[in-house]
């Protein structure tokens, strides 16, 4: 099971930019997202993509995005610039490399391997994007394929596409795939992403997602435009109430002889001593970020 650890790494935020604007490369180093993903896949027009390489790798290289997780989105297997993509990308060393449309464990190990060959540094990470319908029924295998990949990022547009479903309210048409991803995610103790909210405008709207998001049990969301961090950041992190709560109920616990105890009037028990550390965990590595 996932559980955050010293090393944690807040991923309330990741903001997709197309690798190809400049001007998003530039403003992202004062974006106080927690990730961002320049992307070369389907942001990027197919006569941009040489010109966007170059830049999102001399962005990635640059080491001036400062406390953010820099990732690259390269063109999937499969896609004539995905050779050059990931050698590019491996000599760059971003923290992760985002490989979209990622169909099964044997694909995860390909992608592994091609980041051995090209000499990617240890610390660049394989993120997998799950958005077809045989991601989703392979997903157990892909979270679990290597030790190198260490997050799951649903895209949610593509899986609208493929399932030939509607973006609606609640997100009945996608909610098998959100949550078998998740239950994938969290056996594989790999991080998830939840998909995209397409209305840049509509900040209720984005509120609404991100709640739901969140109460389902996703680590942060992928997002597009800067207008839609800082709700994410607050969804997805403790709020000040759950913080005292959890030091309150682990006082509780350790004033108690190891049996079971009440805080608030509630039963506490171990695995609620579990919650409330990953509580504070979380909100240790949000405070070290911010400082
Ligand atoms: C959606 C946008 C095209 C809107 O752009 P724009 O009209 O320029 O917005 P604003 O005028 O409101 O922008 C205000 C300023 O903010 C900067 N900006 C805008 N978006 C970004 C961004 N993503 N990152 C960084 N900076 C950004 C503008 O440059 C303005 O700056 P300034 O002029 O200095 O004031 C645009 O937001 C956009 O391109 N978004 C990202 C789109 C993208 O990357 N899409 C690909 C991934 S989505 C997906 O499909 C996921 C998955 O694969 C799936 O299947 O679901
Ligand atoms: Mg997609």
């Amino acid at each position: 099971m996932s559980a955050p650890t010293s090393t944690f790494t807040p991923l309330r935020s990741v903001l997709y930019m197309p690798g190809s604007n400049e001007r998003a490369l530039e403003k992202a180093k004062t974006i106080p997202c927690d990730g961002l993903i320049l992307d070369l896949e389907d942001a990027c027009a197919p006569d941009a993509k040489d010109a966007a390489r170059a830049l999102v790798c001399a962005a990635a290289a640059s080491g001036e995005y400062g406390r953010r997780t820099v990732t690259i989105r390269v063109n999937g297997l499969g896609a004539k610039w995905h050779d050059a993509d990931m050698a590019a990308v491996a000599k760059a060393g971003p923290d992760a490399v985002v490989v979209p449309k990622v169909n099964g464990a044997a694909e995860v190990a390909q992608l592994v391997a091609e980041l051995e060959q090209h000499g990617a540094p240890e610390h660049t990470k394989l993120w997998a994007m799950i958005e077809t319908p045989t991601a989703i029924f392979d997903v157990r295998e892909i979270a679990a394929a290597s030790d190198r990949l260490t997050v799951l990022v649903m895209g949610t547009n593509d899986l609208v596409k493929e399932l030939y479903a509607e973006h609606v309210p609640g997100r009945a048409p996608l909610l098998i795939s959100l949550s078998l991803s998740l239950l994938a995610a969290r056996a594989a103790g790999v991080q998830i992403l939840d998909g995209v909210y397409n209305d840049v405008k509509d900040a209720e709207g984005f509120l609404a997602e991100a709640t739901q998001g969140r109460r389902m049990g996703f680590d942060g969301k992928t997002l597009i435009h800067p207008s839609q961090v800082d709700p994410a950041n607050e969804q997805f992190a403790p709020s000040a109430a759950a913080v005292e709560d959890a030091q309150g109920l682990i006082e509780a616990w350790d004033a108690g002889s190891g049996g079971v105890v009440t805080y608030k009037n509630k039963l506490v028990e171990n695995l609620h001593v579990e919650s409330a550390r990953r509580t504070l965990t979380m909100h240790e590595a949000i405070t070290a970020l911010q400082g």
